[in-house]
């Protein structure tokens, strides 16, 4: 199905572009990818030698990544009189809880194997958790050091899960310019320079995290719908996801749809002015961002859906209570959009829409799923469901 890449020489090693002072990983990307390359010459990735598991005993929980299941929902499309067939790709059932884990392997593989990574190093990273949690779970496993540079944002309980893998962490305050000294990626810069022996993998800049998509889970989703896809909706944070999927799809199947969904707040989104808002923050973590990183490319795109937080939060509420699926937040924008698309498209009877979920509900156990998180933040009616006699006054 795929052409026969290229093998991966050493001019394709990724060295995070560390200068003398913090920069925004948003430099124009150097990746030779064109719509049309594959029918005419070979793929400018490499192979990865990436083998999903056959069922039986797992030399170590590394390969229980990746094949994760493709679920039908059923109550959703009926409620809002939908015919064509959702499926969530549930991401949040890789062992580390999300959808960054074929990426930072494919990262640290990559790594090793172009000798950036030795042995006893320390890996540095900048992320909105999961990513963390997937580096800090394959630093525990392979025995690197890790320190994770986390926004005062992203939860606690993303923060304890990285903790209780052995990693450091260090929270950076929202509101700081990203490459001031206490920005995320000042920040990062600063250990990194300062921590001897150590490594950014960058998954901001770094061509393995989209390729690790464009290779393993873009054709996962392929095979699961038989290779019958007519629509994916797909969010961006790194843009790793949206960039090998999106890459992937029109090379193999240039009809299927693909639908970008984006928080307000963020600037992900095309044409420029739908992002045009009041909204200055969005509760959601791990999508959205007001740059465009370096591997994102949004070029696949067929359109974009704005989302504000009340409707993807209450979708992702409904995830978990009509669907059983356990999300997390960045699952009700996807959705949210999804929702949207299949109506506007107009999609109907045997049409297959694939919708990707990120992240799973453990990462915020006391955010939306909590009542009371929701009714302090408007983004559910207050009920007063004590009776108090000064509820209204
Ligand atoms: N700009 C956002 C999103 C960054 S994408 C990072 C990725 N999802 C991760 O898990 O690290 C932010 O910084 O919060």
């Amino acid at each position: 199905m795929s052409p026969e890449p290229r093998n991966r020489d050493p001019e394709y090693c990724f060295r995070s572009p560390l200068e003398d002072h913090p920069t925004l990983p948003n430099r124009p990307p150097k990746c030779p990818w064109k719509k049309d390359l594959h029918k005419t010459e070979q793929s400018p990735h490499g192979k990865w030698d990436w083998k999903p598991s056959d069922g039986k005993i797992l030399p170590s929980i590394l390969k229980a990544v990746g094949n994760t299941p493709l679920v039908k929902m059923n109550k959703i499309p009926k409620a809002e009189n939908i015919e064509c067939e959702i499926y969530g790709k549930c991401e949040f059932m890789n062992p580390g809880g999300s959808i960054k884990e074929r990426m930072l392997i494919r990262c640290i593989e990559d790594a090793e194997k172009c000798g950036t990574l030795k042995p006893g190093m320390t890996i540095i990273e900048t992320t909105s958790g999961n990513t963390g949690i997937a580096l800090a779970w394959v630093c525990a496993i392979k025995d690197y050091k890790c320190i994770i540079v986390l926004p005062d944002k992203s939860s606690k309980e993303k923060e304890d899960i990285m903790k209780a893998f052995g990693a450091t962490v260090v929270r950076v305050p929202m509101g700081e310019p990203d490459i001031s000294e206490n920005g995320k990626y000042g920040k990062t810069h600063y250990l990194h320079k300062t921590t001897p022996n150590s490594i950014i993998l960058d998954q901001f800049s770094n061509p393995s995290n989209a390729v690790a998509h464009y290779d393993v889970t873009a054709e996962e989703i392929y095979y699961q719908c038989d290779g019958q896809v007519d629509m994916i909706v797909i969010a961006a944070g790194t843009g790793g996801t949206m960039t090998g999927i999106g890459r992937k799809f029109k090379e193999i199947s240039p009809n299927t749809i693909i639908i970008g969904a984006d928080p307000y707040s963020s600037k992900f989104a095309q044409p420029d002015k739908i992002n045009e808002t009041n909204v200055k923050f969005s509760e959601v973590e791990g999508i959205g961002d007001t740059i465009i990183p370096t591997i994102c490319d949004r070029t696949n795109i067929d359109k974009w859906y704005k989302l504000y937080d009340i409707e993807s939060l209450n979708v992702a509420r409904r995830l978990i209570k009509e669907e059983g699926l356990l999300v997390g937040l960045s699952s009700g924008v996807i959705m949210a959009g999804a929702l949207k698309a299949v109506k506007e498209y107009n999609l109907g009877k045997g049409k297959k829409v694939v919708v990707v979920l990120p992240d799973g509900t453990r990462n915020y156990l006391t955010k939306f799923i909590v009542d009371q998180w929701m009714e302090q933040r408007k983004l559910l009616p207050a009920v007063n469901t004590r009776n108090h006699w000064w509820w209204d006054i």
